[in-house]
C-alpha cells in the first residue's frame, strides 16, 4: 500500500485505528477451544466486527510463533482473510545482519516463499543500516522502525546521550538516509506524548505507529494533538482493550463497539488537528 493509499483510507474511515491482534489462546473465550483452529476462529470474528472502524491490523509475531506451526498455519490464515483495503503490520521486531535480514525479510513479504504477505514489518535499529536495508529491498513494502517505544525500560539505551541528542533523535535521524516517508514508519510509544512534538520537528511528514493506548494507558488525545501531520501521520494501536473487551459468545460484539468508540474519538481529532 502506497502512502497516498494509506491516507485515503483515513480519509474514507475517518479513523487511524490499528486493532492489534495479540490473540492469546490462554485468554481467548473457551466456546472457542473447540474450533479446529481457535485463534483463527478468534481473529475472523474480531476482523468482522472491527474492519469498518479501523484501517490497519497488527499481529503480534511473538503470540502465533509460541504455538509452533500451528500457529504459523492460523497466522497465513489471518493475513489472507484481512480484506486488502488495510494496512497489515507483521511486529516481529526483527534485524540481524544482512544476509539473515534478507531471510526475515521473504519470510514477511513474499507470499511464494512463506505465504505471508504484510505490507509492513517492526525492525530494531541497533544492527545498522545493513541490518534495515533488505526489508526495504522489496518494493511497495514498507519498515516500521523503533525509535521511542511505549515500556519503562525505553529510557535504559533510547534516551542516552549522544552528540547529537538522545540516541533516538539519532535513530529518527540517520535511518532517513535510509528511506523516505513513503517507505519508513517509526514506533512511538503513546506513553511517550512529552517528545512526539519534537520528534515531529525530525520527522514531520513519516507516519508514527503508536502503541500503548488503552491497556498501556495513552492518551489518544495528546498523541492526535501533538502527532497529527497533514496526511494524519498517525497509525493507533490498541490491542488487548479491544480484543479482551468481552469474554463471552458475545465478544465480537465487545470488540466492535470499542473499536467504534476509538474510531468516533478519531472522527473528531482529525478535524482537529489535521493541519492543512
Ligand atoms: O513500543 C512498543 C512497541 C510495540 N508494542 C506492541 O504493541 C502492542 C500493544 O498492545 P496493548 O495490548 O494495546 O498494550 C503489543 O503487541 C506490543 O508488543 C508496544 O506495546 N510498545
Amino acid at each position: 500500500m502506497t502512502y497516498e493509499a494509506l491516507f485515503e483510507q483515513i480519509l474514507t474511515k475517518r479513523s487511524y485505528l490499528c486493532v492489534g491482534l495479540d490473540t492469546d489462546i490462554k485468554k481467548i473465550p473457551s466456546h472457542l477451544l473447540k474450533e479446529q483452529d481457535p485463534i483463527f476462529a478468534f481473529n475472523k470474528q474480531i476482523i468482522d466486527a472491527t474492519a469498518e472502524y479501523c484501517v490497519s491490523y497488527k499481529p503480534n509475531i511473538a503470540f502465533y510463533e509460541a504455538l509452533g506451526a500451528k500457529g504459523w498455519e492460523s497466522l497465513q490464515k489471518t493475513i489472507e482473510y484481512i480484506p486488502k483495503s488495510h494496512f497489515t503490520i507483521a511486529d516481529a521486531k526483527r534485524g540481524d545482519i544482512g544476509n539473515t535480514s534478507g531471510l526475515y525479510a521473504r519470510t514477511f513479504f513474499d507470499p511464494k516463499s512463506s505465504g505471508l504477505d504484510f505490507d509492513a514489518v517492526t525492525v530494531a535499529p541497533y544492527m545498522g543500516s545493513d541490518s534495515v536495508l533488505p526489508f526495504l529491498e522489496f518494493e511497495e513494502k514498507w519498515v516500521i522502525l523503533l525509535a521511542l517505544t511505549s515500556n519503562a525500560g525505553s529510557s535504559d539505551f533510547q534516551r542516552l546521550k549522544t552528540e547529537n541528542g538522545a540516541l533516538f533523535e539519532e535513530v529518527l535521524r540517520i535511518s532517513q538516509t535510509w528511506a523516505g516517508a513513503d517507505r519508513m514508519i517509526y514506533v512511538v510509544g503513546a506513553t511517550q506524548t512529552q517528545d512526539i512534538a519534537h520528534i515531529r520537528t525530525i520527522a514531520p511528514a513519516h507516519f508514527l505507529l503508536v502503541p500503548g493506548v488503552g491497556a498501556q494507558g495513552g492518551n489518544l488525545e495528546e498523541v492526535s494533538r501533538f502527532g497529527m501531520n497533514k496526511s494524519c501521520g498517525l497509525l493507533v494501536n490498541a490491542s488487548r482493550s479491544i480484543i479482551y473487551a468481552g469474554n463471552g459468545v458475545d465478544f465480537a460484539l465487545h470488540a466492535g463497539l470499542e473499536a467504534k468508540k476509538l474510531q468516533e474519538e478519531m472522527s473528531v481529532y482529525l478535524d482537529k488537528y489535521l493541519t492543512a
